[in-house]
């Protein structure tokens, strides 16, 4: 990976990276091409022209603002089983926290209509059918985003697979499009933090009051699955991490998605794209919401490595492993801990 020198919009501090952005209605040779650059360089990359539908979109950020409108009480009604449901300041089973409320849920067309009356659940509805009405409606606008960003996800592991000359071509998609897969989706939101600052004097922002930094809302980490479709709000708050060790701010822009390789990418080629490690802050006084879908194969898919990414000088860097075995791992461990890490053929530790 090289992620040495992005696009720096500031002369002196590097304010935010600009992440390559794709046109996905490009030719597409062209398109496999870049996308496979920007996966080699970054890891991340933006999409527009994705073809998921504006109101889908529109649709689903409105069910999730409502959502985390609701008193706490009423939000905690949706707490469900762990790790599914709702969640607040506390993130995994191992301790992490962060300025965070979220709802996690498993893109399973039955577990959905099951979940869809929790969420939309509105105690001002006294009457029963009102009630069943904002929960369809709560059903439609989830099932329809989910549908769509799995195409997108489907779309562009199929384009990687040609950029990268595997001859089977649906060899990543088809992980995706199993009625089995494990592939779940996430809202973040992110209320605002304003921040006083205690010493002026060591503030490097000495302008503004309140003071202009940033609480962490999701801790430094790398996504487990094959593939994240993020998105947010027009608030900024995404940081990425560089190879020399930097922290950089991706500009919002909810007209794209944002996209980055998962975990599981990173072993399925061979450790050539490389799962980047990145957290989220809150904004000193607007929300952030973000959407984030992530990719996943069924829990007995064994990950393995498409024949022509290994050769005598790239052998096989990772164990072969099934995404059950992976997610217990990973599942047991801190946010921030490396997870890839104890499947390298080398590591002689014990995988749970
Ligand atoms: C501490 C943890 C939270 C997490 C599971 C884990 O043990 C390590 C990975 C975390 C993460 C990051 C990406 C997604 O937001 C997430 C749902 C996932 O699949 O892995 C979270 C997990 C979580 O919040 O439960
Ligand atoms: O909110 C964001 O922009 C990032 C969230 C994230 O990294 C995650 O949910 O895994
Ligand atoms: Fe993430």
């Amino acid at each position: 990976m090289v992620v040495a020198s992005p696009t720096q919009i500031h002369s002196e501090k590097l304010l935010a990276i600009e992440l390559p952005t794709i046109d996905l209605s490009g030719d597409r040779s062209v398109v496999s091409s870049l996308i496979v650059k920007a996966c080699d360089e970054y890891g991340f990359f933006k999409v527009k022209n994705h073809g998921v539908p504006h109101d889908i979109i529109a649709k689903m950020e409105k069910e999730g603002f409502n959502f985390f409108a609701k008193p706490f009480e009423e939000k905690q009604k949706a707490e469900m089983a762990k790790p599914f449901g709702y969640g607040c300041k506390n993130i995994g089973f191992r301790g992490d926290t962060g300025e965070v409320e979220y709802l996690l849920l498993s893109t399973n067309p039955l577990s959905i209509a099951e979940r869809s009356e929790t969420i939309s659940n509105d105690p001002a509805n006294f009457r029963q059918e009102p009630k069943l009405e904002k929960a369809k409606e709560t059903h439609s606008a989830l099932s329809a985003y989910i549908e769509a960003v799995r195409e997108l996800a489907c779309e562009l592991l199929d384009l990687l697979a040609e950029g990268l000359w595997v001859p089977d071509r649906s060899v990543f998609s088809r992980l995706i499009r199993d009625v089995d897969s494990d592939s779940i989706i996430r809202l973040n939101h992110y209320p605002p933090m304003p921040m006083l600052c205690k010493d002026k004097e060591l503030c490097e922002d000495k302008d503004s009051s309140p003071c202009n930094q940033n609480k962490v809302g999701f801790g430094e980490h790398s996504d487990p699955q094959i593939l994240t479709i993020l998105r947010s709000n027009d608030v900024g708050g995404l940081q990425i991490s560089l190879n020399d060790g930097a922290w950089v701010p991706v500009t919002p822009d909810p007209a794209t998605f944002c996209i980055n390789v998962g975990d599981l990418l990173q072993a399925m080629t061979n450790g050539r794209f490389v799962s980047v490690r990145h957290k989220a802050l809150t904004n000193s006084h607007k929300s952030r919401m973000s959407m984030a879908y992530f990719a996943a194969p069924p829990p007995n898919a064994r990950i393995t490595v498409p024949p022509e990414m290994i050769s005598p000088t790239k052998p096989a860097l990772y164990k072969p492993f099934t995404w059950a075995e992976f997610k217990k791992t990973a599942f047991a461990l801190r946010l921030g801990d490396s997870r890839l890490g104890l499947f390298r053929m080398e590591c002689d530790e014990q995988v749970a």
